[in-house]
């Protein structure tokens, strides 16, 4: 078995709606409630239908959010549900990361993804007075109470840190203590990206990069926090130095997350061409290799329709 592996995912991202109730301050994703038209499902079915036979399983449904009290909630969540339906349809594997669901939205969202994600970003309440001040969405107790609840209900979750976004060391060793906490509860984490802040044009907050060089030793600190199971994911796009997206492999990060044509959330920052990516690992004698949203030990958890789904990709 060889050692030196590295996984992506082949994956697109659908956005239903760039609207956002909240206004984290360095969001260059959203704009304000009512101003984005949403996504139409035929508008999807023909995205989708172009990317057939492209080599992508991975269907990332990322959006902004509407108000959880907001009488177009309902409505925006059919429209999240209904995506999935049409990408599982038409052989695509679903990832919804939408912000915090209700426990029965969770609940319902389970039955049409292979997997789902939320970033905690941080635990520090610290965060609320800064960059996450019109961010409801952010507050740490909520954040921590969608990885329980998706624990509960076994879905095989990914989650992560944003660094670089006025925490401390120290903050980011307790929101990693924290989830391998929740993991050793429930089992259901399978990654954990650590995201560096990578400024772009629309944000509001006024913040360098995280520093890359910083990087390495912190993988190296959460790869000690976190148990063995939970790989660890770095994006490659907002490590732009390869060098130090080398030196983030020696430390410990065994994963490139979704790699596609387009990073919706840091559009400023285009995703090498595979090739070239591989080249890059492979003078350092890494291999990457493609892999699904769901990792193989967490196949029991879905129902019989997500098994289908990922059989067609010729595993389980
Ligand atoms: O291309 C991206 N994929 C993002 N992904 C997808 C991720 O890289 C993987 O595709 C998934 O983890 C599925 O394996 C996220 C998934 C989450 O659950 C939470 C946050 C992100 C953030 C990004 C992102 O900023 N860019
Ligand atoms: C989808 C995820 O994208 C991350 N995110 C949002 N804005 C930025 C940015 N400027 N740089 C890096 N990551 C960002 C957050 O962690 C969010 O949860
Ligand atoms: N709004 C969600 C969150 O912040 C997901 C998309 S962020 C660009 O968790
Ligand atoms: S990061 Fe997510 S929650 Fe925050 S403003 Fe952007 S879309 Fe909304």
């Amino acid at each position: 078995m060889s050692q030196n592996i590295v996984t992506y995912s082949p994956a697109y991202t659908i956005v239903p709606t760039y609207e956002c109730f909240n206004r984290c301050s360095y969001c260059n994703f959203r704009t304000d409630p009512g101003k984005s038209p949403w996504l139409t499902l035929l508008e999807a079915e023909s995205i989708l239908q172009r990317l057939q036979n492209q080599g992508i399983c991975e269907i990332l449904i990322l959006s902004g959010e509407v108000h959880p009290l907001s009488p177009r909630r309902e409505a925006w969540f059919q429209l999240i549900y209904d995506l999935c339906v049409l990408a599982l349809a038409m052989g695509f594997l679903p990832h919804t990361n939408a912000g915090p669901l209700s426990f029965p939205e969770m609940q319902r969202l389970k039955n049409v993804n292979v997997s789902m994600g939320l970033m905690l970003e941080q635990l520090t309440p610290k965060l609320l007075n800064t960059v996450h001040f019109h961010a409801p969405s952010k507050l740490p107790d909520v954040r921590l109470q969608q990885l329980e609840w998706a624990g509960k209900l076994q879905i095989p979750f990914t989650t992560g840190l944003l660094l670089g976004i006025g925490e401390t060391e120290d903050d980011c060793w307790q929101a990693l203590a924290a989830i391998a906490d929740l993991h050793k509860q429930y089992k259901h984490i399978q990654e954990v990206i650590l995201q560096p802040h990578s400024p772009g044009n629309l944000q509001t907050l006024n913040a360098e990069a995280f520093d890359p060089r910083l990087l390495p030793k912190l993988i190296e600190k959460a790869r000690n926090i976190l148990p063995a199971e939970i790989t660890i994911q770095i994006p490659p796009n907002l490590v732009t130095d390869d060098n130090w997206l080398l030196a983030c492999l020696d430390a410990g990060a065994r994963d490139l997350g979704g790699i596609g044509p387009k990073d919706e959330v840091n559009p400023d920052y285009p995703h090498l061409q595979k090739h070239k990516l591989m080249e890059i690992l492979k003078t350092a004698g890494w291999e990457l290799v493609p892999r699904l949203p769901v990792y193989p030990h967490f196949y029991s958890w879905l129902n019989e329709e997500m098994v289908t789904a990922v059989k067609n990709y010729g595993v389980a």
